[in-house]
């Protein structure tokens, strides 16, 4: 079985058909994808060898999947910190936010100082719906990315890389490449240059509707959020 990969446009359009004719919920869509962002993690280590996660938010649903992640970690073991210096304004972020306060997990305005300090870093700041050119806060962010030698994990796609193009050839993103992504339902365009760890997450539909959409539904494990992907577009 080979997986396939979707355009920006198409992860868009399955987005839409989630939420109207798969009558799912945002919340519920967000939650599946922040639970999985924090499985994965347990599978890449434990929270006795690595309890310090920082987490980078963005402000649309990348940052949402964040957020949840952080509250899951929370209850695996780990302590997670959020850097979110852009809330968005859906009321969902809100409510996500404010779970992690009634549950303690703290939040960081210096992104450069916990990274110095932290275990993991997860990329949760950009997703299919990232276009032009890094605008602040995050250009500094993504520079520090590119030169940590934290392993980090990204959310769906590399922040900053061109959701269907890959990565830059020259700027911010060029040099930046984490360690692992866990595509959200199917990898985008952008995975067929990444040479890292792949992992998909995001159990949404089953294989009729990936086959309206022209991808595949991975072989999860039995109750399993997540599962590696040897490779985008060769056999698992
Ligand atoms: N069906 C699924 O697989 C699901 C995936 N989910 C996750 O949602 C994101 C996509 O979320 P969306 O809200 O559409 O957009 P983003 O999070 O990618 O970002 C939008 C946000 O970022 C700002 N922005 C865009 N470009 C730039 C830029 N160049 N500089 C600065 N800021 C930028 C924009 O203004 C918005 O505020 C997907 O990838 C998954 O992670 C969901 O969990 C649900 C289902
Ligand atoms: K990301």
């Amino acid at each position: 079985m080979s997986l396939r990969t979707i355009s920006s446009a198409t992860a868009l359009a399955l987005d839409q058909h989630l939420l109207s004719t798969g009558s799912f919920s945002l919340d519920q869509l967000i939650e599946l994808a922040g639970l999985s962002i924090a499985q994965c993690m347990t599978l890449l280590s434990p929270p006795s060898k690595s309890p310090h996660i920082l987490i980078a938010c963005g402000p649309g649903n990348n940052g949402g999947d964040g957020l949840v992640a952080a509250r899951h970690l929370h209850h695996f073991g780990y302590r997670p910190i959020v850097f979110y210096p852009k809330p968005g304004s859906k009321e969902v972020y809100g409510r996500l936010r404010a779970q992690l306060d009634f549950l303690g997990v703290p939040f960081t305005d210096d992104f450069e100082v916990e990274l110095g300090r932290c275990d993991w870093v997860v990329d949760a700041i950009f997703g299919f719906s990232f276009s032009g050119p890094v605008r602040d806060p995050f250009g500094s962010v993504i520079a520090l990315l590119a030169e940590t030698t934290k392993p980090v994990l990204a959310v769906d796609v590399p922040s900053s890389w061109h959701v269907d193009l890959g990565p830059p050839a020259d700027g911010l993103g060029a040099a930046y490449s984490p360690d692992v992504v866990v595509s959200l339902t199917a990898p985008k365009e952008c995975m067929r240059a990444f040479k890292g760890r792949q992992f998909v997450g995001g159990r949404f539909v089953g294989q009729q509707v990936a086959d309206m959409f022209g991808f595949d539904v991975p072989p999860f494990k039995g109750c399993d959020q997540v599962v590696e992907v040897v490779a985008v577009g060769e056999r698992l």
